[in-house]
């Protein structure tokens, strides 16, 4: 059961200008276990969305045991889904149920088994991973501890007995105990496994294959011991060395060699204790050194900050001002010639953004349009008697219509101004209605908040509709969430959106930020003569719309 990827390249899901992975090619082996390492941002997670079949690639193809994984872009073969397993960081976070059986038969509803097997992988994956027994069936998720959440989320995945388990950073934030417990459940999967960490000292002596990447290419294959003899390419790579190199270059500085390969500390120290009774062991020293020299010489590249695009450069108050003049103007108008006339200076607003931010437009449209829909059926309807008043409906439309370029004008100000410019430009303005005395402090308290959480949000909403997709094993648009997938997915980004909420407000307490503060903040802000442009342009254009 291999895995095959044949030049496969992936863009970003919405900026298909961003490519995130480049002319990937390798072949896994059924039983074998590969280590995915680089540099954070390196792909990793996205290789392995990639290879359990949650993201498309854009070029390139990837097949399992001689079968493609994907159908056509927007679907993948679901008995192949069936075959993978994923666990994501921290995968206690993804639990959502009343009940740990309620958990089990989430991740296993889309495998269709009897009942009695059914019970028989619970119990299996239940004698593995939960030693003490705490998890009587009927018992919430929510009450047990965090490391047997953990437990039990890992249990969900291996019940569900996958061909290949993919893990992302599986050790991340665990004990030295719970670290062996999870290495000896590694030791015993069937399977092929694939795992991405930055813990090599924990990884390398299982792994039997080591792939790193840097920038979204892949740049070494082969054995972690190979690997642990060119520590420049993990330099280069921008990954830290394993203990056992470290510890071969330290020694060789004080004349001790030993081969840098030595992955558990039992074969260096018999190394090392050898290394010293032999004598001069400063003359193998020296060939220890070149490596050393190389990777120390080695510099990091650096990646150089992309140019920012022209209306990001813009200052946010000309920007709120061309906004607020946009939205006040398109709300004044009664008629559809000027309503036009104001969606035209809305849609010439986002001439020069990224097309994806341009993409954006058609899904806020599509979703409006079915709210629009809907909305204009209803307002048409009359009761008594009964009938349809088209009046009714399209005065609603009109109403729509002009709420709906208000909105295009909003969504342009968010895409093209990062949110800390749009706090500060509307503190900017908001401190001059506090010399007036005007009690704004709560209200930037409450704008700055907010403006820090819906990216944040986003995010969240973005990783776990791609969790729920993984173990649902729905074969959806990447993106998208199947209805009675929204449970599983609303309880813990809500857990989650709670648990940013909870750690910003200490924050906040702890750095005693309250609203005076943001407000009396100097204003870091340059107005630029572009800037005087664009808001001579937004007076005139909003002197236009309220002519007409
Ligand atoms: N949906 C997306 N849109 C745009 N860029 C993205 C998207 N998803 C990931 N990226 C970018 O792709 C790059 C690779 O991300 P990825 O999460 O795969 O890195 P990683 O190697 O797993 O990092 P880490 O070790 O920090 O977890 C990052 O620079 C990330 O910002």
């Amino acid at each position: 059961m291999s895995i095959i990827l044949d030049n496969v390249g992936v863009t970003a899901p919405d900026s298909p200008d961003v490519t995130l992975l480049r002319d990937i090619s390798f072949t896994l082996q059924e039983g074998s276990m590969t280590l995915l390492i680089g540099h954070a941002g390196s792909g990793k997670s996205t290789l392995l969305q990639v290879l359990s079949g949650l993201l498309h690639p854009h070029a390139g193809t990837i097949t399992l045991d001689e079968q493609p994984v994907w159908l056509k872009p927007t679907k993948a073969d679901a008995k192949q889904l069936l075959r993978f397993g994923l666990t994501f960081q921290f995968p206690e976070q993804q639990l959502f149920a009343r009940s740990i059986r309620q958990e089990f038969a989430y991740s296993l509803r889309p495998y269709k088994l009897s009942a009695e097997e059914r019970e028989r992988r619970i119990h299996e994956a239940t004698d593995r991973l939960d030693p003490h027994g705490v998890f009587a069936m009927d018992r919430s998720p929510f009450a047990l501890s965090g490391g047997e959440q953990r437990r039990l989320a890992l249990a969900t995945t291996f019940a569900t007995a996958p061909g290949w388990l993919l893990m992302d950073e599986p050790t991340a934030g665990l004990e030295a105990a719970a670290v062996r417990e999870l290495l000896r459940m590694l030791r015993g999967h069937r399977g092929g496994l694939v795992v991405a960490t930055h813990d090599l000292d924990t990884f390398f002596p299982l792994a039997d294959r080591v792939l790193v990447l840097a920038h979204g290419e892949l740049v070494f294959d082969g054995s972690p011991q190979e690997l642990c003899r060119a520590p420049e390419v993990l330099a280069r790579a921008g990954v830290g060395l394993p203990s056992c190199a470290e510890a071969s270059q330290d020694l060789a500085r004080v004349g001790i060699a030993i081969a840098p390969d030595l992955l558990t500390p039992t074969a260096a120290a018999s190394a090392i204790l050898s290394a010293l009774r032999r004598e001069g062991g400063s003359a193998s020293a020296a060939a220890a050194q070149p490596a050393a020299a190389r990777a120390a010489s080695t510099a990091q590249p650096q990646q150089q900050p992309a140019a920012q695009a022209g209306w990001l450069r813009r200052d946010p108050r000309a920007k709120w001002l061309l906004y607020l003049l946009l939205a006040i103007g398109s709300m004044g108008q009664q008629g559809w010639g000027s309503l036009a006339l104001a969606a035209a200076l809305v849609g010439c607003a986002f001439i020069g953004l990224p097309h994806s931010v341009v993409r954006g437009i058609r899904k806020i449209a599509v979703s409006y349009a079915i709210f629009l829909l809907f909305s204009v059926a209803l307002a048409g309807l009359e009761v008594s008697p009964w009938g349809y008043s088209a009046e009714n409906a399209w005065s609603t439309t009109f109403i729509l219509a002009r709420l709906f370029v208000v909105l295009l004008a909003g969504y342009w100000l968010a895409m093209s101004t990062p949110y800390g410019q749009l706090v500060q430009g509307l503190n900017w303005a908001l401190q001059y209605l506090h010399r007036w005395k005007v009690p704004v402090a709560s209200f930037s308290l409450a704008v700055s908040f907010l403006f820090r959480f819906i990216p944040l949000i986003l995010r969240e909403w973005q990783q776990f509709s791609t969790i729920v997709r993984a173990r649902g094993k729905a074969s959806v648009r990447p993106g998208s969430v199947r209805v009675r997938d929204i449970p599983a997915l609303v309880v813990p980004l809500l857990l989650a959106m709670f648990h940013r909420a909870e750690q910003m407000t200490v924050a906040l307490e702890m750095k005693q930020i309250d609203g005076m503060t943001l407000l009396l903040r100097k204003c870091t802000l340059q107005w630029q003569r572009a800037d005087t442009i664009l808001a001579v342009c937004a007076l005139l254009a909003g002197g236009i719309l309220l002519y007409t």
